[in-house]
C-alpha cells in the first residue's frame, strides 16, 4: 500500500500529540519528522510513554528547521503551531515542495482586514491566502483534493458551521437571528502553562470567555455569510467547562421556512458524509459519545414559543475540531480512502 512521508511541527502539543496518535496508527502514513524547541532530542515515547511499542515510537524530536524537516523526504507537513508562527513554516515548507496542513487561523480567513481585526496583526503571509483552501470535507471535498494549502478550521467552528449550512442554504432560518452558546474541555486552550488553565481553576467551575467576540466569529461569519449569501453576523458566547476534551454546541435561529424542510435539508446534505451522524429532531449530541473520534454528531429540534429552530451539536475539540479533521484531508488531498486511519468509535 501507497504510504506519504509525514512532519508534524509542533509535535510535543495537544493537537500534536492527537496527531501522532492517529499517524501512528494510519496504514497509509510514515512518520519521518517531528519537532518541539523544548523536547529536541527525547524520542516520542520518552515524551509520551502511552506510544511505548507503536512502530515509530523511537523516533526523535527535532527542533523546527524548515531545511532539516524538507531533508527528512516529508511529502506532507501538519502545522500544529500558534496562529502567526504558522505562516512562517507555511511558508518555507511550500517553498521547498511539502504540502501544507495548517491547524491554526493564519489561512482561514481569505479577508487579511478580517485577520487583523480579530488577530491584532496584519497577516503574516498575505501571499498565500488565495490559495489556501477552507478544509471543512464536507463542503470543500473538490478543492481540498487539488490543495497544497489546508487551512483547517477551528475546533469552535466546526461545531457551529456544519449543522447551520443546510438551513442557510436553503432559507430555511433567519441568516441575522444566529445566536450560539458552546462548551468546550480545557485541552482547546493548548498545552501551556497558563494560570486560568491550572487544575484549581477550571475543576467544578463554567465560564464563560472571549466575550463578546470571540476570535472564531471571523471564519463562522465567513462560512455562514456564503451559504446565505449575505452578510451574516451572530452571537457566540463560548464557555471553559470542566473536562478534558469536547465541544458541545447550542445554537438557535428563527425558523422561516417550512418546519417539514429542516430534517429533510440536514439529512441531504449529510447521509453520505462519513463523518456526521444526524440523532434526529429531539436528539441532543453529547460529548461522550464523539470524544477521541472525528463523528460531529447534530440534533435538532423547534420551540415553537419563539418560532427558533435549535441545533445541538457535539465534537472533539481535538479530533473533528482538529486532528481528525486535518487527517481527513490529508487523505482527501492524497487519493486515500476519507476513512483511511480515521474510522474509530
Ligand atoms: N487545542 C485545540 O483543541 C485546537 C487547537 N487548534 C490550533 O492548533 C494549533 C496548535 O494547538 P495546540 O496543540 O492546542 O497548541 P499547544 O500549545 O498545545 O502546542 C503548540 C506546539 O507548537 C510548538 N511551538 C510553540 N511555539 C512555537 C514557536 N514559536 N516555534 C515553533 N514551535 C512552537 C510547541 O512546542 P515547543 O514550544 O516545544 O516548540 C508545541 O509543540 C494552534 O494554532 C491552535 O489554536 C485548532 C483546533 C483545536
Ligand atoms: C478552550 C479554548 O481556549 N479554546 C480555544 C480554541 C481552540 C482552537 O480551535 O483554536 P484555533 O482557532 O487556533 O484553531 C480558544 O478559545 O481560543
Amino acid at each position: 500500500m501507497n504510504s506519504t512521508k509525514i512532519a508534524v511541527i509542533g509535535a510535543s502539543g495537544y493537537t500534536g500529540l492527537e496527531l501522532l496518535r492517529l499517524l501512528l496508527m494510519h496504514p497509509q502514513a510514515e512518520l519521518v519528522c517531528v519537532t518541539s524547541r523544548a523536547n529536541a532530542g527525547k524520542s516520542l515515547k520518552q515524551l509520551f510513554p502511552r506510544f511505548t511499542g507503536a512502530p515509530g515510537a523511537d523516533l526523535e524530536f527535532i527542533a523546527p528547521d524548515a531545511d532539516v524537516i524538507a531533508a527528512s523526504g516529508a511529502e506532507v507537513a501538519f502545522l500544529a503551531l500558534p496562529h502567526g508562527v504558522a505562516a512562517e513554516y507555511a511558508t518555507s515548507l511550500l517553498e521547498r515542495g511539502l504540502r501544507v496542513i495548517d491547524l491554526s487561523a493564519d489561512f482561514r480567513l481569505d479577508d487579511p482586514a478580517v485577520y487583523e481585526e480579530f488577530y491584532g496583526a496584519p497577516h503574516p503571509a498575505v501571499d498565500l491566502l488565495k490559495e489556501a483552501v477552507y478544509g471543512l470535507p464536507e463542503i470543500r471535498s473538490e478543492e481540498i483534493s487539488k490543495a497544497r494549502l489546508i487551512a483547517s478550521p477551528g475546533c469552535y467552528p466546526t461545531s457551529i458551521i456544519l449543522p447551520l449550512l443546510p438551513l442557510l442554504r436553503k432559507g430555511l432560518i433567519d441568516p441575522q437571528s444566529i445566536v450560539t452558546c458552546s462548551m468546550s474541555g480545557v485541552s482547546g486552550a493548548g498545552r501551556k502553562e497558563a494560570i486560568p488553565l491550572l487544575f484549581c481553576e477550571c475543576n467544578e467551575s463554567v465560564r464563560a470567555y472571549s466575550v463578546p467576540k470571540h476570535r472564531h466569529l471571523s471564519e463562522i461569519e465567513q462560512e455562514l455569510s456564503i451559504a446565505a449569501g449575505e452578510k451574516v453576523v451572530m452571537s457566540f458566547t463560548p464557555h471553559l467547562v470542566p473536562t478534558n476534551a469536547g465541544i458541545c454546541s447550542t445554537t438557535s435561529a428563527k425558523l422561516v421556512g417550512d418546519l417539514a424542510e429542516v430534517g429533510k435539508a440536514l439529512e441531504e446534505a449529510y447521509n453520505d458524509a462519513a463523518y456526521v451522524r444526524l440523532l434526529g429532531k429531539g436528539g441532543c449530541a453529547d460529548t461522550k459519545n464523539v470524544t477521541r473520534t472525528n463523528f460531529v454528531d447534530i440534533g435538532w429540534d423547534y420551540d415553537e414559543r419563539t418560532g427558533r429552530i435549535l441545533l445541538l451539536s457535539a465534537e472533539d475539540n481535538l479530533g473533528k475540531g482538529a486532528a481528525g479533521q486535518a487527517i481527513q484531508s490529508f487523505n482527501i488531498m492524497s487519493g486515500f480512502s476519507e476513512t483511511s486511519g480515521l474510522l474509530n468509535f
